[in-house]
This record gives C-alpha cells, structure tokens and sequence, in this order.
C-alpha cells in the first residue's frame, strides 16, 4: 500500500460496500458525442439534473470531420451525433467547446493543455483512452455509458478497486527512441493482456526524463495492455507543463496546489500487487507488424516465426500475418507504404509534430504515399504555426489538416483504403480499425516521419543528423 494510486483513490471514497464496490467521488466528466447521447436520454428520461454542472466538459472529436469544419458536416450520421452533442451540452447547462471553438480537440489533448487536468484529480471518460490524464498524476479511466449517466446524476461512481502494478523503466533513452517506443516496447512484453485489473504506476529515470507530452503518450496506451489506467507522479515537469495553463490554479492557489502535488507520489515503502522493470538500453525506434498493439518489435528487428507456438496461438498468429500481407521471420526494412497519419490522442501533441518536422526538414513527401498531419486540438495547430513548422510541412509537400480522432478510427471521411499500408502514429492496429482491409503499422512520430520521405519503412536513426 501507499502507493501514489491508494492516496488518490482513497482521498476520493464516499462509501464502502461491503464486499461491493466502492463509491468514488469523481472531478471531471469529460463526454465525447459517440458515448454521451445514451447517458443524456436517460437523464432526460428520469428527469434528472447534473448534481455538479460545471465539473462536466463536453467536446466532439470522434465524428468531426478534419477539413471544412467551418461549413455544415456533410456525413448526416456524423453531423447528428456532432449537433446532438451541443444540443444535450446546452439543453443540461454543461460547458462545450464544439467544432470550430478555439478549444476544440480531441478530449484527451485538451484535457490537460486546458488545465481541466490536474494532479490528484479521479477522472472519468466514456473512452478507454481517458487513462492519458493519468500522466500528470490523476486515476483516470474509461467507463461506460450508463456510467456517464451515473457520473453527470451523482458525481460519483461505483468501482471495484483494482490492483496495483509499477512498470519502472531505468537508464538512458536511445537516439530516435520516443514515448511511443517506450510503449509500443512495455506493451511488447507486457502483451494486451498483461495488464488486465491492474492500474500502473510508471516509474524510473527513463520515465522521469519524459517530458509532459511522451508522460501522456504512454499512459495513453495504458489500456491496450490491458490496464483500467497508468500513471505518472507529479513533479517538476508536470507543475512547469501546468502553470499558466487556463484552468490551472493561479497565485496563492498556485503554490498550495503544488504544495499537496508534491505530496503525490508513492512512498518508498509502497507495496505494489506486482512490479516489472524494464532498461532503456534496450529499447529501439519500435512498430507494429500484426493486428494488436502488443505484437511490436524493434524497427530493425524480424516478425517472430511460429517455432514453438502452441496450435492456438500460431493460428492466429498466421491469420494476423495474412491481414497483414506479411511473412514470419521477414523484416520490415525497406516494406512500401501507402498512407502515413500523424495524430490521434497519442501522438498528436506539439511534440509529436516538432519530432515529425525535425526528420523532414529540407526533404519530400515519398511519391505516392498520402500523408495526413493532424493535430489534436486547435491550441496544437496555432502552436504549429507559431513555431513555423507549418512552413516546413508546407515545403515538404504535406499539408496541416483541421483537429480531431482522424484515420484513428474509421468514423469520419479519413479512411484508409482496403490492402493499403498505413505508417499510424495512433494507439490500434485492429482488424479494420482505420478502414476495411486498411492494414495498420503503429509507430511513433519519428518512424512515421522516415516513412513519409522515404515511402517505405525506414529506421529514422539513419535520417537523424
Ligand atoms: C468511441 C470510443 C468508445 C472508443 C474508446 O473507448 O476508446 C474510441 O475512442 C476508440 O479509440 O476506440
Ligand atoms: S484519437 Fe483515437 S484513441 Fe483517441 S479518443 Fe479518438 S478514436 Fe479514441
């Protein structure tokens, strides 16, 4: 016990159930337009008001398409889902930052750039991925739509508490090796499952030498191991990423607020219900060659043969490799792609444009290959331009689109096409996840970048000066 997970949790019960779960007092409800309508029709069908109004922000990210977002939705199921979400936000008296708003973006982007995030705070989303708040020391996580309604009725909800696990990742970070990397490296290991009813803590000097943004990235893929949620304690990174943010605590406030995040960590008597420990050293620029995000290997690396797979397992591991047009045993190096997609909760942060922008600096786009740049919010894409890395988008034949969840999922206009290779900085490589038959290598915001120049998979290592 006395981890960083049990403070906060246990600062947050309203009740014990005995031999139940426990009822857990929650800061913030985000609500996207995908997992909300269901919860706002039941309140609406019970005559029910949201008990805390102004902890409840509402934003589209899912449906809103990334071009011409100041004219009417073309897609009548995206544009319904978009306008039901602002009538429900309105109609319940709740805060909206809808498409074209300055503050608009993906929930999980604007969570924290806008200071809603904050240190030691129980968050809650109808989204697997709300476990990226985690990264500046919240327990956040997913919940479902009846839960959202419980949430906006009662500003708590009702938990079993989950175990906890510390993943310390110690040593240096490789030239080219990002957060994502990290990532795509611990999933590797942990597998999808591996972390299934634990909530983690990372921890260790490779992941203290993160900045805010890789924090986010990591926690962001919390959830595809398995985990209710990760995350990160507080510290100097975390204050120095919040201070001045919108709703961030000012003046006195400021300094008592830091005063109890420095209070967060776990203390060096804590007892995790399991720890694994990882060294730098041994991670490298990582993808994907299958369709989960566990199975990811180093990018100079080789697919796993079947050699020693049980019957179950190299079943389908071969129906994965046949999705995939790839061959055990072969290495990706030199493999054409088709679509590059730069964005999405994980990577669609201002350093994950910064890092995309430092490999194609004074080169081209690949001939062929469509690249789609995206950034997840509206403050990343004014960041971009502030920078000038628009500029040297522009000069390499790429072109910024509008904020939003993109080709991270299939449910607006950016689909890849059936059998094309798509190079995706996003956090799923399922079966169809970026459109039928689309066939999705995950890596991060460097190895993107090579293969947009080069039209193939590159180690981006080779590009860096
Ligand atoms: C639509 C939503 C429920 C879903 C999630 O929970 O993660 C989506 O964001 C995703 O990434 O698949
Ligand atoms: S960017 Fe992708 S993973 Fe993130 S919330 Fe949107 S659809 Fe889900």
């Amino acid at each position: 016990m006395n981890t960083l997970f049990d403070k906060i949790w246990d600062s947050h019960v309203v009740t014990m159930i005995e031999e139940g779960p426990t009822q857990l007092y929650i800061d913030r409800l985000y609500c996207h337009e995908v997992t909300s309508p269901q919860a706002f029709a039941g309140m609406r069908e019970r005559g029910l008001k949201p008990l805390r109004p102004e902890r409840i922000y509402c934003m589209p990210d899912h449906n809103t398409p990334t071009h011409d977002q100041d004219k009417p939705i073309e897609d009548p199921v995206s544009k319904n889902q978009v306008d039901t979400l602002a009538k429900n936000a309105a109609d319940f008296g709740l805060t909206h930052y809808g498409m074209m708003d300055e503050r608009n973006g993906i929930i999980h982007v604007v969570g924290p750039e806008r200071g809603l995030t904050l240190p030691g705070m129980t968050i809650v989303c109808g989204d697997s991925h709300t476990s990226t708040h985690g990264a500046v020391g919240a327990v956040a996580f997913g919940i479902g739509t009846s839960e959202v309604e419980m949430v906006m009725a009662s500003q708590c909800i009702l938990q079993a508490k989950p175990k906890t696990m510390r993943i310390r990742v110690e040593g240096n970070l490789g030239k080219g090796v990002t957060a994502k990397d990290v990532a795509l490296y611990i999933m590797s290991k942990v597998t999808t499952s591996g972390a299934t009813g634990y909530f983690i803590e990372y921890g260790g000097s490779a992941i203290r030498s993160l900045t805010m943004e890789g924090r986010l990235t990591l926690c962001n893929l919390s959830i595809e191991m398995g985990a209710r949620g990760g995350m990160i304690a507080p510290d100097e990174t975390t204050f120095a990423y919040l201070k001045g943010r919108e709703n961030a605590p000012v003046g006195e406030e400021w300094d008592k607020a830091v005063a109890y995040w420095k209070t967060l960590k776990s203390g060096d008597d804590a007892v995790f219900d399991k720890e694994i420990l990882f060294d730098a050293a041994d991670i490298e620029p990582m993808l994907t060659y299958g369709t989960n995000p566990g199975m990811g290997m180093g990018v100079t690396g080789h697919i796993p043969t079947v050699e020693g797979m049980g019957e179950v397992a190299k079943t389908s591991f071969m129906k994965s490799m046949e999705y995939m047009g790839f061959e055990p045993g072969e290495s990706l190096l030199g493999k054409k792609i088709d679509y590059v997609f730069l964005g999405s909760c994980t990577n669609g942060r201002i350093e994950d444009f910064r890092a995309f922008a430092s490999i194609v600096k004074g080169k081209k786009k690949a001939e062929g290959v469509t690249v789609w740049l995206v950034p997840g919010s509206w403050m990343v894409d004014a960041q971009i331009r502030e920078e000038g890395l628009d500029k040297i988008f522009e000069e390499a034949g790429f072109q910024l689109r509008q904020p939003g969840c993109s080709a991270c999922l299939a449910m607006n206009d950016d689909k890849i096409p059936a059998g094309k290779y798509s190079v995706s900085t996003s956090n799923r490589n399922f079966e169809g996840r970026q459109g039928p038959g689309a066939r999705t290598i995950l890596a991060g915001p460097l190895v993107a970048a090579a293969a947009a120049v080069t039209g193939e998979i590159t180690d981006p290592r080779t590009l860096i000066g």
